[in-house]
């Protein structure tokens, strides 16, 4: 996967390995109090009544063990018998889940998570940063830190989160810088030395952030972020899950294990960023509908990054494309590394490119039901990344030696469009209540 993020990143080579990350320097900062940390203990089984998909019984076991049976948000939309629900497993005698639907028990237990730290009145308690005051200006350095890092890899977006709100605004810096540094253990410059234990100890030290105990300063800003607003850990575990596929997984069976692969490194930063940017108090959609279209344009954005990249995967020996639907497209792995583009390329990619703009079309269904402030930079990611399937068709899918790009002029357009959608209010209020 490469590893720039949408167009708002510019410069390679963040430095964010375990040892000698971006500001490891500043370690040890212990100045956030752990028993402020919330508590996350989502029960067992819980039957849900879901607006548009009927009642469904989900596990909400924070140990990932699925059992929920239920339909997904796509199916409908989706041509492809692709997403199998439900898929029997008769030689262990067991019901196995399919990916999307243990992704979507992340999705509950996020909302749930959303809706109790809510309560009954509909808005967040706006607590007091949980730094002893001593260390106040530590802190407001570290969001800094963040949110030049941010300006620096992402010009566009940041300009995007000046329209928040600074407490939602810097929230979301922290969680991008995150993001950033686990991509770039994987996909950075040290990543030829990144092994599964760096992982584990990347993820040991995600778990310590969660407890109020950060290592460094970037990790103090998502200590406070994740003490303020009701974010779950599963998708930040999940994103590193995701990267550790990167180390081990050359080659993507079918498109259910792809979908997680790529909610692993995508779609869990559409979840962890919803109950920051907030969902509007005059939505009338349920949360688990917002999150689902989160979701989704991770998905999409991940969808179109793998077919953009087609060439250059290959070139490490890489192939994220379904080995089935190769298969059945008449195409086998040598066919890409050849990289020649024959109509039967062209077929199969006509089919992906299609799925992806699925995924896009279901995506936006969510980004109107958002905070106001935060509608715009989603519009404008959405419609920038969307346009790069476009530029892969008007490369008559030579994804293997040209790389789609958007042009300047074309990403200048589409932020007034971006902001023309973004003011679209949702489509009427019904209840204030359990939103963020
Ligand atoms: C407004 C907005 C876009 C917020 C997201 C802010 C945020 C926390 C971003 C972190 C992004 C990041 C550094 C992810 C690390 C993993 C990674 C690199 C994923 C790939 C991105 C682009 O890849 P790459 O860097 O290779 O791209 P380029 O080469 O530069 O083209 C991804 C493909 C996916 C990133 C996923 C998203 C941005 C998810 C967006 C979804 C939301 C913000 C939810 C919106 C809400 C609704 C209701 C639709």
């Amino acid at each position: 996967m490469s590893v720039t993020f949408l167009w708002f990143v510019s410069s390679p080579g963040l430095e964010v390995s375990h040892s000698t990350g971006l500001l490891d320097s500043v370690r040890h900062v212990k100045f956030l109090d752990s028993s402020k940390v919330m508590s996350r203990d989502f029960g067992s089984i819980r039957v849900e009544k879901d607006k548009e998909k009927g009642w469904r019984l989900c596990s909400l076991s924070t140990d990932m063990k699925y059992a929920c049976v239920g339909r997904s948000g796509l199916e409908s939309a989706s041509n492809f018998p692709l997403i199998a629900n439900v898929l029997a497993n008769p030689a262990a005698g067991e019901v196995a889940v399919s990916s999307e639907q243990k992704v979507y028990d992340v999705v509950l237990k996020q909302a749930s998570l959303v809706k109790r730290k809510l309560g009954a009145t509909g808005e967040l308690d706006a607590k007091p940063d949980i730094a002893l005051p001593g260390n106040l200006s530590l802190l407001n350095e570290a969001y800094d830190r963040c949110g030049e890092i941010c300006a620096e890899y992402a010009k566009t977006f940041y300009l995007g989160t000046l329209l928040m709100t600074p407490e939602r605004r810097r929230a979301i810096w922290a969680i991008y810088v995150w993001c950033r540094r686990t991509d770039e253990l994987v996909d950075g410059p040290n990543a030829s030395q990144i092994t599964p234990t760096a992982l584990d100890r990347w993820e040991s030290r995600l778990e310590e952030l969660f407890q109020g105990r950060p290592f460094d300063m970037l990790d103090a800003a998502l200590a406070d972020t994740v003490a303020k607003f009701p974010v779950d850990i599963q998708p930040f575990k999940d994103m590193i899950e995701g990267m550790r596929l990167d180390l081990k997984k050359p080659r993507y069976k079918n498109f259910d294990e792809l979908y997680l692969y790529c909610y692993y490194v995508a779609g869990t930063v559409g979840i962890m960023s919803v109950p920051i940017m907030g969902i509007s108090p005059n939505s009338e959609a349920t949360t688990e509908s917002v999150y689902n279209a989160a979701l989704a344009l991770g998905i999409a954005n991940q969808l179109t990054n793998i077919l953009r990249d087609v060439g250059e995967d290959a070139s490490r020996g890489r192939v994220y494309l379904p080995q089935d639907e190769l298969a059945q497209a008449g195409l086998s792995d040598e066919d890409i590394f050849a990289g020649k583009v024959t109509d039967k390329w062209r077929n199969f990619m006509k089919s992906q490119i299609k799925r992806a703009r699925m995924f896009f079309d279901e995506a936006e269904k969510g980004v109107t039901e958002l905070n106001e402030a935060s509608r715009w930079p989603v519009w404008a990611s959405l419609l920038l990344y969307r346009q790069i399937l476009d530029e892969i068709e008007a490369n008559d899918y030579n994804n293997f030696t040209r790389r789609a790009y958007v042009s300047k002029a074309k990403k200048f357009l589409s932020l007034p469009a971006a902001y023309a959608r973004s003011i679209v209010p949702p489509s009427r209020k019904l209840s204030p209540v359990m939103k963020t």
